[in-house]
């Protein structure tokens, strides 16, 4: 292969049409492009008028992918230059189409690293360095993939949620693109549409679990945080009984995240601080009805209920506000089926008259009247409008976040919502959502969506050089967000706009960093943590 084509083909140098006649010269590249030397925003204009040409999202994903394939700084120019248009797109409900089309849709590995667990794991080191080619790797994002979004269990085609928010830290916080790995750790899988497909591209074996699957993980994390040091490590998607495992053992000694967990916590917690300060309410008089009690649905109630402890709150107090629902109704103590995430929360049967009647939704709603509801469920239109108008009949500003990815599997649509409860609810979604028109006031509906949090979080964490990602930091984060809404305005939204993304990833960044920094939790003596972020960033340019 020619030294060209090494550059050519690599999407980190690889500047296309825009390799001046110099660089042409000196790179062994006469010949092998068309003579015309194109801008950036030359390549990005003609780019974008070739996106908005494909008739489909999945097929404008595709042609995204390409492009990102082939030259990052063209990729990620276009992306922050239209990224209201390409969230939805490059990340989330698009990307679901995506995992589930995995093989049919392979082109390439995209720079990813694929760890299998029937590989000896003394390859995982071999592979990790294969796939960073001496790149100084600081944010890895790696799944199991076994409960991707609420489409489930999707192995090695998960791999595509670990490059999309890759993707959205670099839109959105300036991650340098350079310095992540994309990680799949196949363990098999349960998935029968997988094992029975032809094309799959993943192991053909039920999914493993216990010592070996543990063994597995830990050497993935051992391995990696020897070879990258300073690597923030983000977790994502794995399952429920296995994700919150994983995070305790890691949190007291690596800078890890788990964002089904901890960034959807923040998220919906500076939903539930914004929608109180549109309302004029406190914390303390709220009661929260939790739909889904899994790695999200417990993940938000632990953040939400430090919130109520922080703010004064009797501890044991404070649970008493919580109720937990999820396949089996009501969650009781009696119940030896739950997990360790939903125990503390669990209530007693004699708190109520007729406890065995509380196995639905409904009846939980009608019994405790909440004032807050979050859907964590991947049941879609579980929020009924009997439901909704039942909770909105005993509070004022219903706190209503359905917030299970992909859209088809949303809790309720926004508008129903707006619609049921006279325009009342408080409302926040995982899918972006244009502005609706109700009784003539335009309501903005925020987006409770992980990624508004988790760029900020891990730009801030890598520019203070933190040594760990504790409960003080992620609270600054959401603090940092649930400040900035317009309580005035009718029909103001809970949370900030996609559209200010890359703000407020700078201000959530900003609030982690002082954190870090402030209690000395750094590798490295920050003296300005303003300066530090912007040190970190990364532009796209040539
Ligand atoms: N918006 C966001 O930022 C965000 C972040 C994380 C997860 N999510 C969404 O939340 C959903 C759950 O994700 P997770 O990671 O917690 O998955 P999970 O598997 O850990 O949890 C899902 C929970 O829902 C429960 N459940 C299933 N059927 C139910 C039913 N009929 N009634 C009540 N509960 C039922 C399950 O038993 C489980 O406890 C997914 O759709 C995911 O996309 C959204
Ligand atoms: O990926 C998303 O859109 C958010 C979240 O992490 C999820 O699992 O649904
Ligand atoms: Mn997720």
């Amino acid at each position: 292969m020619s030294f060209g084509y090494d550059i050519l083909n690599n999407p980190f140098k690889n500047k296309g049409t825009a390799f001046t006649k110099e660089e042409r010269k000196e790179l062994g590249l006469e010949g092998m492009l068309p003579p015309y030397v194109q801008t950036l925003q030359e390549q990005v204009d003609q780019a974008y008028a070739q996106f908005q040409s494909k008739p489909s999202d999945l097929e404008k994903r595709v042609f995204l992918m390409t492009l990102f394939n082939e030259n990052r700084v063209l990729f990620y120019k276009l992306f922050s230059q239209h990224v209201v248009e390409f969230m939805p797109i490059v990340y989330d409900p698009t990307i679901a189409e995506t995992i589930e089309n995995y093989s049919e849709l392979f082109v390439q590995p995209q720079n990813a690293t694929f760890l299998s667990i029937d590989d000896d794991l003394d390859s995982i080191k071999t592979s990790l360095k294969n796939a960073a080619e001496g790149r100084d790797i600081r944010l890895i994002v790696v799944t199991d993939a076994e409960g991707i979004l609420g489409i489930g269990d999707w192995a090695t085609n998960g791999v595509d949620i670990a490059v999309g928010k890759l993707m959205v830290y670099t839109a959105a916080a300036g991650i340098d693109p350079s310095q992540v790995l994309p990680v799949v750790l196949d363990a098999g899988t349960n998935n029968e549409e997988l094992l029975k497909d032809p094309m799959y591209l993943g192991n053909r074996h039920e999914r493993v679990y216990g010592e070996k699957y543990h063994k597995f993980v830990d050497t993935f994390v051992e391995d990696a945080e020897e070879m990258f040091p300073e690597m923030y490590l983000h977790f994502e998607d794995f399952g429920r009984s296995n994700a919150a495992e994983i995070l305790d053992r890691y949190k007291d000694k690596y800078t890890v995240f788990n964002d089904d967990i901890q960034g959807t916590g923040i998220i919906v917690l500076a939903g539930i601080l914004g929608a109180l300060n549109i309302s004029g309410e406190e914390m303390k008089d709220q009661t929260y009805v939790s739909f889904g009690a899994g790695s999200a649905g417990t993940g938000i109630v632990s953040r939400v209920y430090d919130e109520f402890v922080q703010q004064g709150m009797d501890p044991e107090e404070a649970k008493k506000h919580f109720y937990l629902v999820d396949k089996q109704g009501l969650l009781f103590d009696d119940d030896d089926t739950l997990t360790p995430q939903q125990k503390p929360f669990a209530r007693s049967r004699s708190e109520f008259d007729d406890a065995d009647s509380l196995t639905t939704l409904e009846a939980v709603v009608k019994e405790v009247h909440p004032t807050i509801l979050v859907g964590t469920s991947t049941q879609p239109n579980t929020f009924t409008e009997e439901i909704v108008k039942e909770m909105a009949a005993h509070t004022e500003r219903p706190i209503i976040f359905p917030i299970s990815n992909p859209t088809k599997l949303a809790e309720a649509k926004a508008e129903d919502l707006l619609k049921w409860t006279d325009g009342k609810a408080l409302i926040g979604t995982g899918i972006p959502v244009n502005d609706i028109e109700y009784n003539g006031t335009t309501y903005q509906i925020g987006q409770a969506n992980n990624a508004l949090v988790y760029p900020g979080l891990g730009l801030g964490a890598i520019a203070a050089t933190a040594t760990v990602l504790d409960d003080e930091m992620i609270s600054a984060a959401a603090h940092s967000l649930g400040g900035i809404v317009d309580t005035d305005k009718p029909g103001a939204a809970v949370l900030p706009p996609v559209s200010k993304l890359d703000q407020f990833s700078t201000t959530v960044a900003k609030a982690v960093a002082d954190s870090a920094v402030k209690r000395g939790l750094t590798r490295e003596d920050i003296k300005d943590v303003d300066q530090a972020i912007e040190d970190t960033k990364w532009e796209p340019k040539y």
